[in-house]
């Protein structure tokens, strides 16, 4: 579980953050303390009187480990503390001289049924040392529970790559704000169940978890154009454009047009069949001006007309939203096409895609932020870790949700969704959080084992929820 609309900084970010709360007139060691008692806190929630093993590390991580060890004494709990090495010099280091009680070293600890990490937390700069990892395992896989402090041992806070972090850690308690590590890459299977402590900072940089969008019924004078008309573009493989199309309509847009050479006939009458012989004609078609959002890529196809479709969507100035087949037209070259294009865009590459047409360094948000500054459009870099970034820098993640989405034309789906928020007027990456939380719920909705036109019929129950 991750907490929705939760702060996302990184290690740096955090410094910063440490430095303006000790500019307010805190202290180092008042923030400890108040890390420390977060810790604590929850550790006695779940510890519920079990004895309890404390593995403090040399940094500031310990020093929040040492606090908590002294507060959870305090309340009569049975508490024995690890220390990995000398603390550093500082807050750690007079938080470790206020604890008196039991000591031992690593390689001498006992197994206890509560553990708390305290090991490192966003200062970590390398993989854990092998006997380290070997032993901090151990102890986590033979305790009854463990909590790891801000960020699990061994997991890089600004990326989620694994340096050796254990399996099996219940919950992770964020101090002050999530760190990219939560939520990307390893750190998806590595953090538990997500907790976030206040203590006090200031953490507000324009990156946070997707949380439920507020959605809006249509109002007493709404008719069907004035809801957004979405056109759905077929392409070689139709089934993928129906399905976007199909997720518009049950997203909520008021009209939705299927455009293709000799559009699909079957399904429901309420959508609109449009065709068209030509790129030329589509271009024609395009021009409209009752159309809100155009989306183009699921099942096109690369050869044939599609490049021609493409060029005629580019060419309409109208919202538009490329995936799939669209995006690998694009390539190397998304960003030539994309800048000179005065209507917003969306991408939504999966990994894959996204690789082959960005070649970025840094964690999956850092190279979103890349790609989305790079093109000027919104991208949607779908996965595990959905990550949504802005050319202005506003970043939302959604991650955690359903591992059935794991099927094929899910992303089709996301589509359409994407469409009909754009198509109803929402901008950007509010647009992409909105269809990206009302897809996992869909797929929650849709229990196990669903595809993807059964996620379909769930989607206007999400859209419910949002009301
Ligand atoms: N900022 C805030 O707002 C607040 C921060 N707080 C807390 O501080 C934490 C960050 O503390 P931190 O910066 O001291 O880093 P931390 O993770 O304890 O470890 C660094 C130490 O480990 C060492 N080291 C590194 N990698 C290693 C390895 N693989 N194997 C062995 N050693 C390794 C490294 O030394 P080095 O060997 O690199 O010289 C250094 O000594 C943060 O997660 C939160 O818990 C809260 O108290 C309050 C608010
Ligand atoms: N393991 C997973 N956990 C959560 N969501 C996932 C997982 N795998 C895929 N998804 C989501 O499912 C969708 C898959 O999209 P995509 O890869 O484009 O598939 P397709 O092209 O078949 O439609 C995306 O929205 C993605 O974020
Ligand atoms: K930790």
């Amino acid at each position: 579980m991750i907490p929705a609309n939760a702060p996302i900084l990184t290690a740096e970010q955090m410094v910063d953050a440490e430095q303006a709360v000790f500019a307010s007139g805190v202290s180092q060691d008042e923030l400890m303390e108040r890390a420390g008692e977060a810790v604590a806190r929850e550790t006695a929630r779940f510890a519920m009187g079990r004895p309890i093993l404390i593995l403090a590390g040399p940094g500031n991580n310990g020093g929040d480990a040492y606090v908590a060890a002294r507060l959870l004494q305090r309340e009569g709990l049975d508490v024995s503390v690890v220390a990995t090495g000398a603390p550093k010099a500082g807050a750690a280091e007079r938080m470790q001289a206020l604890w008196h009680g039991a000591t031992t070293s690593l390689y001498a600890a006992r197994p206890r049924p509560v553990l708390v990490d305290g090991l490192f937390g966003t200062g970590l700069m390398r993989p854990l040392e092998r006997g380290l990892a070997a032993v901090f395992a151990d102890l986590c896989a033979q305790a009854e529970f463990t909590l790891s402090i801000d960020v699990p041992s061994g997991l890089d806070s600004d990326t989620g790559a694994d340096l050796g972090a254990p399996a099996g850690i219940d919950v992770t308690l964020a101090l002050g704000a999530l760190k990219p590590g939560h939520l990307l890459d390893a750190g998806l299977e590595r953090c538990g169940r997500i907790l976030l402590a206040d203590i006090g900072i200031d953490s507000d940089t324009g990156w946070r978890t997707a949380g439920r969008p507020q959605l809006v019924t249509p109002h007493a004078h709404s008719h069907k154009y004035s809801r957004g008309l979405v056109v759905v573009i077929e392409g070689a493989m139709p089934g993928a454009a129906r399905l976007s199309a199909l997720a518009a309509m049950t997203a909520g847009s008021g009209y939705v047009v299927l455009a293709g050479e000799k559009p699909w006939q079957g399904g429901p009458d309420a959508l609109v069949r449009r065709a068209f012989g030509t790129s030329t004609d589509l271009a024609e078609f395009l021009e409209w001006d009752r159309i809100d959002a155009v989306v183009l890529g699921p099942g096109l196809g690369r050869d044939g007309n599609a490049d021609g479709y493409l060029r005629a969507a580019f060419a309409a100035e109208k919202p538009l939203i490329l995936d799939g087949d669209a995006l690998s037209l694009l390539g190397t070259n998304a960003a030539s096409w994309l800048q000179s294009r005065q209507a917003p865009t969306w991408l939504t590459p999966h990994s894959g895609e996204f690789d082959r047409m960005f070649g970025f360094d840094g964690s999956k948000i850092e190279r979103t932020l890349a790609a989305a500054r790079a093109t000027g459009a919104t991208i949607v870099h779908k996965g595990a870790d959905t990550v949504m970034a802005s050319p202005k820098g506003a970043v939302r993640v959604l991650a955690g949700g359903s591992s059935w989405l794991s099927t094929a034309g899910t992303g089709d789906v996301l589509a359409g969704v994407l469409a009909a928020q754009v198509a109803q007027g929402s901008k950007g990456v509010q647009a992409a959080e909105a269809a990206a939380w009302l897809h996992g719920r869909a797929a929650r909705l849709a229990g196990p084992a669903f595809y993807a036109d059964d996620m379909i019929k769930h989607i206007s129950e999400a859209v419910g929820e949002c009301l």
